[in-house]
């Protein structure tokens, strides 16, 4: 199948790359000419397991253009993976979305008749939207043509997102009509088949049984909202979890224990129940977000998802309470910050509990020394003009330092000689914000400890 898509982000890029490793002749065009002269390069402009070896695989049948100048008009399918950031309100920036569907009019060849997916997440209603402005455009040129138009929304996530995107639970197509579902049946047959064979690398193995991806068809509107619904449920276990931790801690629970206790009920399950400094990323805060004032706009109350925000709000601010209790005034106390990601396994800063947490610390005079693995650079350039110091060695970090803050559980933090660090620190103190460490051994080596609703007294 002959496909373009545009915005080669982590879903544009991952996407690209499976159907073009799967046979399909794939263009992907973003106007960033930095990203696709990187990628011509043969270089992977993000970090993301498995993409590099996916890539290698997907070269022959994958061409990067930055600009509408190249783009084939006898594509049958055209597949929007553009960002849909946040504005400063909460609402969705469609500007791109909307940039793309009056590109796509402006170059579409009289008589041919892709079809366009958004597969980018957007407000309900943004599908229809995009046919609008593609037609308004096509006018303009006195093209009569019907557009077809389908929502098909992506649950990838980042650090797996080669794994999801071949062993998805789900694929969900909103459209209302079957020529659109014929055509994208057939592109996603091998996945959802699982009749393809890559061997990759992947972080993670794919169960035996597991059963094939489930294909739903929905009206495009529901499509659109099962991609909020969904992100705003995760997030809600997740600070649900949390305020049930702040609770555990009080009474002396173990909220490890509680979480995998309510988890083994089969109607509960055990995911999204990790408790921690709170929820970050890409997605969950916009789409959140934008969930919220979706509902605002038609008058409905989104208590839950409100009470979702705030729980994790809270999280971030238990972090700087915490600190506070323990050293007193911050104004010149050493801080060490382990992670800057918003989780392992990803350079993604977007969203994540470090940048906050980082902010509240600087405003109130502490001094900020920072590692982490991977996103070290992309910090670097996001927040130029932060005074803190980068740490190459992670040793280093706990030097002279008055509290160690664990942001992110890579995974290679929960095994360093912290008897040994110790005895580099002013103060012995460790906040471990994803509940990854052993107490213990901390406490055996002299560290005051606090955890997430842990029972480490
Ligand atoms: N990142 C995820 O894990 C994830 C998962 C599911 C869904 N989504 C959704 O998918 C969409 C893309 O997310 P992402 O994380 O891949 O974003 P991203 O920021 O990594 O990538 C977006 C890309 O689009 C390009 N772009 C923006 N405007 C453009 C334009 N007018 N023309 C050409 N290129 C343009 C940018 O240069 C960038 O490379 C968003 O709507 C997001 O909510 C993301
Ligand atoms: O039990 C948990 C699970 C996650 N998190 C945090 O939640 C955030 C999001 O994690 P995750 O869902 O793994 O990352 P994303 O890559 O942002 O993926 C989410 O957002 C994507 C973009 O919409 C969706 O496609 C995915 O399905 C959805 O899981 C991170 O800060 C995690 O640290 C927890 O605190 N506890």
């Amino acid at each position: 199948m002959r496909i373009t898509m545009i915005g080669a982000g982590y879903v544009g890029l991952t996407t690209a790359a499976i159907f073009a490793s799967l046979g399909n002749d794939v263009t992907l065009l973003d106007y960033n000419k930095d990203k696709i002269e990187k990628l011509k390069q043969g270089e992977v402009p993000i970090f993301e397991e498995g993409l590099g070896e996916l890539l290698e695989v997907a070269r022959p049948n994958l061409t990067f253009i930055s600009s509408w100048g190249s783009f084939n008009s006898k594509t049958e399918l055209i597949i929007i993976t553009v960002g849909t950031p946040m504005k400063e309100n909460g609402d969705v920036d469609l500007t791109s979305v909307e940039k793309v569907a009056k590109s796509i009019g402006q170059k579409w060849s009289n008589g041919s008749q892709p079809i366009v997916i958004i597969k980018s997440t957007v407000p309900v209603g943004t599908t229809y939207r995009v046919k609008e402005w593609i037609e308004e455009e096509l006018k303009k040129r006195e093209i009569n043509q019907e557009i077809y138009v389908a929502s098909n929304p992506e649950f990838l996530r980042e650090g797996l997102a080669v794994y999801d995107s071949l062993y998805p639970d789900r694929i969900v197509i909103g459209t209302d009509s079957s020529h659109v579902q014929d055509l994208l049946k057939r592109l996603y047959s091998p996945i959802l088949n699982q009749t393809f064979s890559l061997s990759l690398k992947l972080p993670i193995q794919r169960p035996d049984h597991q059963p094939k991806p489930v294909w739903f068809v929905t009206e495009i509107k529901s499509a659109e909202l099962i991609k909020y619904a969904a992100n705003a449920f995760l997030a809600m276990k997740i600070s649900f979890i949390n305020e049930i931790a702040r609770l555990a801690e009080k009474v002396g629970a173990d909220i490890t224990e509680v979480a995998e206790g309510i988890g083994l009920d089969q109607r509960i399950g055990t995911s999204y129940l990790k408790a921690g400094i709170g929820w970050g990323g890409g997605c969950f805060p916009k789409d959140t977000s934008a969930i919220l004032n979706q509902g605002k706009e038609k008058g409905i109350e989104m208590s839950l998802v409100k009470a979702t925000i705030d729980v994790n709000q809270k999280q971030k601010e238990w972090v700087i309470s915490k600190l506070k209790e323990a050293l007193g005034n911050l104004k010149n106390k050493e801080i060490g910050i382990l992670g800057l990601s918003f989780k392992p396994n990803t350079d993604d800063i977007r969203g994540a509990i470090s940048i906050e947490i980082i902010e509240k610390l600087l405003e109130l005079g502490a001094a900020i020394k920072v590692y982490d693995p991977i996103a070290m650079d992309n910090f670097r350039k996001t927040y130029p003009k932060w005074k803190i110091k980068y740490i190459k060695k992670i040793e280093e970090i706990f030097e002279h330092s008055h509290a160690i803050i664990l942001v992110t559980e890579w995974k290679q933090f929960k095994t360093l000689p912290y008897g040994e660090l110790a005895k580099k620190m002013e103060d012995k103190i460790i906040i471990d914000g994803r509940n990854l460490l052993d107490i213990a051994p901390l406490i055996e080596a002299g560290f005051q400890y606090f955890g997430i609703g842990r029972n480490y007294s």
